[in-house]
């Protein structure tokens, strides 16, 4: 059966997500963009990346009627570039999030969805809210990126291979509140905590990893292409997945009426479980304080 992974907004994130996809066979995709030549120019483009073994191909439009049969929608859609602030434009991003809510829920009523545009918390509860999908079907990908960053950082830090370190998790905001949660890592077996005297200077970097990127290049594609595209791939081929992520919550954490990273398992229907984590009262009250500031950005928006 072919299934169809469908890439709402074919700018860098999109086209990047789309080509891991293309290239590692997986199955038909579609890139739907405000501008159909850039749709169809990525497609083009990524076209000549199918492996000769793939069945699958790859295509564009700007037409949301081609989402009909959509599998997975991933929203990588953006009106402008923030240069600040991921909530630099916000009101635009929620009246566009809840247009292509509402033609998701139109062209494909059962897909799982991932929402990746910023500001990511924001922007998945108000797609949940606008499509009335189950929150279990409405992923926001962001809070796995700030966990690659972290772990990153770790390793620079202490020069250890990615691969030594155990447990590393943000949770929270997909923002300046984010949480890196340092009491569960280990280090090659060993507490986190017992090799380095401080977590200021790690938590600044791993929030402050975009505003470092762009002293250099414009902004960041492959790092959430990779945590996307294995998402994408774990739901379409039936493997579970641990990861923090963003959803909508009901009681998980003490939390309502807010989406935040949480720790969750994903498989082939979505969220299959909202994992509880052990925290320390640093990172429970810094919690606490993200899904605050979250909170108050979505009432902030004019409804
Ligand atoms: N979740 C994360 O960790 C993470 C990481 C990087 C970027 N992002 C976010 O991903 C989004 C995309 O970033 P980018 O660098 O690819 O941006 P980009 O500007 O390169 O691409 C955005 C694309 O969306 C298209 N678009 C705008 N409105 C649309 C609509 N209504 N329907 C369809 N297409 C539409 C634009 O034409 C453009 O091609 C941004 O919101 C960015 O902040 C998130």
């Amino acid at each position: 059966m072919i299934l169809l992974i469908s890439i709402v907004g074919s700018g860098r994130v999109g086209a990047s997500t789309a080509f891991l996809c293309v290239s590692n066979g997986l199955d038909d995709v579609l890139l739907v963009n405000r501008s159909k030549e850039k749709a169809l120019g990525e497609a083009l483009d990524i076209a000549s990346a199918i492996p000769a073994h793939s069945k699958f191909s790859i295509r564009g439009t700007d037409d949301y009627s081609e989402l009909v049969g959509s599998d997975i929608v991933v929203i990588t859609a953006s009106v402008e570039v923030y240069t600040k602030d991921r909530t630099e434009n916000m009101d635009l991003q929620v009246k566009m999030i809840k247009d292509i809510a509402n033609k998701i829920k139109q062209y494909c009523p059962s897909a799982i969805v991932l929402i990746v545009s910023n500001p990511l918390d924001v922007l998945t509860y108000f797609f949940q809210k606008q499509s009335g999908f189950s929150r279990f079907r409405v992923i926001g990908i962001a809070s796995s990126l700030d966990t690659s960053r972290f772990r990153y950082y770790i390793s620079e830090t202490l020069s250890v291979p990615q691969s030594s370190i155990s447990n590393a998790l943000v949770l929270g905001e997909h923002g300046d509140s984010m949480v890196p949660v340092f009491s569960g890592v280990s280090v090659g077996g060993n507490p986190l905590f017992s090799m380095i005297d401080r977590r200021d200077t790690i938590t600044e970097n791993v929030r402050n990893y975009w505003k470092t990127l762009r002293n250099f290049k414009s902004r960041s594609q492959f790092g959430i292409a990779k945590n996307t595209f294995d998402v994408i791939d774990a739901i379409l081929g039936k493997k579970e997945i641990a990861l923090p992520a963003s959803v909508v919550l009901e009681g998980e954490y003490g939390e309502n009426d807010v989406a935040m990273g949480v720790p969750v398992k994903i498989n082939q229907n979505g969220v299959s479980e909202i994992q509880k984590v052990k925290l320390d009262d640093t990172e429970s009250s810094s919690l606490k304080k993200s899904s605050e500031i979250i909170r108050n950005y979505i009432k902030s928006i004019h409804q």
